[in-house]
């Protein structure tokens, strides 16, 4: 499952199973409850007692064997709080002492919730928090069972199943609870402190977001992430990465979004992923028919692979034009040329060999080059120069050719992005990062910028949404969560989070490789689309796979181990 979801589509995804007759809610929050056990101990095997006693992890040692296992759980006034219950249950069966607290009134539970609280009543008790703002008595009564030990008395677990997909409030009232357990957004991360897990997703983060509700930035930090059926966007987007520590998905037997005929595969975001990357290039043709993977085939004519052209800028910048070249080149564009103004010619000449290189002096030059129609794929922005790139990119846009917007091609027109628009062709890629996207699309994003009162928040996936409708074309919003969009909708996410962690992606000339593959795989004839997102997942590969110590020019050089490793 690589859809990422919104609260929305869960919640429709799961009332289309409830409606069915297939299961009922109460049998979906036992499997949502007995799911997050499971990870639990899947996580920490020395908390299972179940089976043989695993050795004990040395992140969180427990001096005394003997000692029952003790858990704090925090539920909320929802749903999440009753697979919080769930879990009490589940746990408290299994010897653990387990102190439960309810955030909210009773009364107002929901039906499947309040029978899991009244399941639990029969082993044990619940503690009131007042909602919005816990008494100062209750907060006390919590962080007796909780705070920090001095020694080892503290618990192993803390269950927070405060707020799930529902939150639609900030959390504001609980900072001082959440302070005094060290589980809120200010805590320092801390190994010897008890295991922190979240149900669904942690409290105060914006399910659709991945967003802090309230600028007070309240949330709780969680080690593991229980969720279900499918990641939702708020477990990539934004900081929620950061909150989530490990995330995980439990499979509570829904199916899956495209099945239902109430939920528009427009609507739906994706993840990146390999299996997709691999669907994508199984499906890709040819004009001639071939299997248009990367590979290229045995017996393809190097123009049959396209011809990118690169635009530079002059003498001392031509340095971001020749990593995109490499980039271009390396993923399988068979013929690259650079375009140099006369003066920097001598300085791209010495540092290039398979890239080929063609004067291009103004707007003139290279209106004369594209009557070539056999250069299929242009890029103009890395190190291009503001001027250069007022001169040339309308010709750019003018000859209709696929064709990559990024850096300087993008802030030149930071005075008239309506301009920039008015140009612009379904062909087109823009590759902007947050700085470049605020120039281009001031208000769409102040909107992402401003704290969120209320939930569902804008997003980055609303942003480069509306973003690529204005545009009327791709655009790549950059970032450890990229989005990429096109103007009827389809969205997908390249997350550089979890296991796929790159931060040593953050360095300079790492966009100007990125312009380069996307190029590369346009001049492959790749839609802007597909090029955009398999350039933006092989990009992370390949950081991936060097390892720290990256640098750009490394980038396309990975390719081939990457590629190989793909299989393609
Ligand atoms: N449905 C299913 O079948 C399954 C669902 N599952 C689980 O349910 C979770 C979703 O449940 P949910 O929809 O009840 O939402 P949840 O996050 O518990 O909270 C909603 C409540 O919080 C309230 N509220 C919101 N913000 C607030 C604030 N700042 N401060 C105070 N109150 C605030 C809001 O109140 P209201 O706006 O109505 O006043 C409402 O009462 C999901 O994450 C998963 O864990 C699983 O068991 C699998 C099966
Ligand atoms: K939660």
């Amino acid at each position: 499952m690589t859809d990422l979801l919104t609260a929305a589509q869960m919640r429709a995804i799961e009332q289309a199973a409830i409606e069915s007759g297939d299961v009922t809610g109460l049998e979906l929050m036992e499997r949502a409850g007995q799911g997050v056990v499971e990870a639990i101990f899947e996580e920490w095997p020395e908390l299972d007692k179940r089976g043989a006693s695993p050795s004990r992890s040395l992140t969180y040692p427990r001096p005394d064997e003997e000692d029952p296992l003790r858990a704090v759980v925090l539920c909320g006034p929802g749903n999440n709080g009753g697979d919080g219950f769930v879990v009490a249950r589940l746990l408290r069966e299994q010897g653990w002492e387990v102190a439960v607290f309810l955030y909210g009134d009773l009364e107002k539970l929901p039906p499947d919730a309040r029978v899991n609280y009244e399941r639990w009543l029969e082993l044990g008790e619940v503690s009131k928090l007042t909602l919005p703002t816990p008494t100062k008595r209750e907060v006390s009564k919590l962080e007796k069972h909780a705070a920090r030990p001095s020694s080892s008395q503290g618990p192993d677990l803390i269950l927070d199943a405060l707020f799930g997909t529902g939150l639609i409030r900030p959390i504001g009232g609980l900072k001082p609870a959440l302070a005094k357990l060290q589980i809120g957004s200010e805590a320092d991360a801390d190994p010897w402190w008890p295991r922190v897990v979240s149900v669904d997703i942690p409290s105060g983060l914006c399910a659709d977001s991945g967003r802090i509700l309230g600028d007070e930035g309240v949330i709780v930090g969680a080690h593991l992430t229980v969720t279900f059926h499918s990641k939702k966007r708020g477990h990539l987007l934004d900081v929620g990465a950061q909150f989530c520590g490990k995330t995980v998905i439990v499979d509570i037997g829904l199916s899956s979004p495209s099945d239902l005929g109430s939920i528009s595969r427009k609507s739906l975001a994706d993840l990146h992923s390999e299996r997709r990357l691999r669907r994508v290039l199984s499906q890709l043709v040819d004009e001639s028919g071939l299997p248009q993977n990367l590979s290229k085939a045995s017996f393809g004519h190097k123009y049959s692979h396209g011809h990118a052209l690169i635009m530079t800028g002059g003498p001392g910048k031509t340095g971001a034009a020749r990593l995109a070249a490499r980039g271009a080149l390396r993923i399988g564009a068979g013929l690259v040329t650079l375009g140099v103004p006369p003066a920097a010619q001598m300085e791209v000449s010495v540092q290039v060999t398979a890239v080929m290189l063609q004067r291009v002096e103004s707007a003139d030059g290279l209106s004369k080059i594209l009557e070539d129609e056999r250069l299929n794929a242009l890029c103009l922005g890395p190190g291009l120069g503001l001027d250069r790139a007022r001169d040339l990119v309308p010709v750019a846009l003018a000859a209709e050719r696929a064709t990559v917007l990024d850096a300087d091609a993008l802030t030149a027109f930071a005075d008239d992005p309506a301009a920039l628009f008015g140009m612009l062709h379904e062909n087109c890629v823009l590759t902007p990062h947050g700085g470049e996207f605020a120039l281009l699309f001031p208000d769409i994003a102040e909107k992402l910028k401003a704290v969120p009162i209320k939930g569902p928040a804008y997003s980055k996936v609303d942003a480069t949404r509306e973003a690529a409708g204005r545009a009327g074309c791709v655009v790549l919003f950059k970032g450890p969560d990229t989005v990429i969009a096109d103007p009827n909708g389809r969205c997908s996410v390249n997350s550089a989070v979890y296991e796929r962690a790159a931060p040593w992606l953050a360095t300079a000339g790492a966009g100007d490789v990125l312009a380069g593959f996307i190029t590369g795989l346009l001049a492959r004839r790749f839609s802007p689309l597909q090029a955009a997102e398999t350039a933006a997942w092989l990009h992370v590969e390949c950081a991936r796979s060097f390892g720290p110590g990256l640098i750009a020019e490394d980038l396309p050089e990975q390719l081939p181990r990457v590629l190989r490793e793909v299989g393609s």
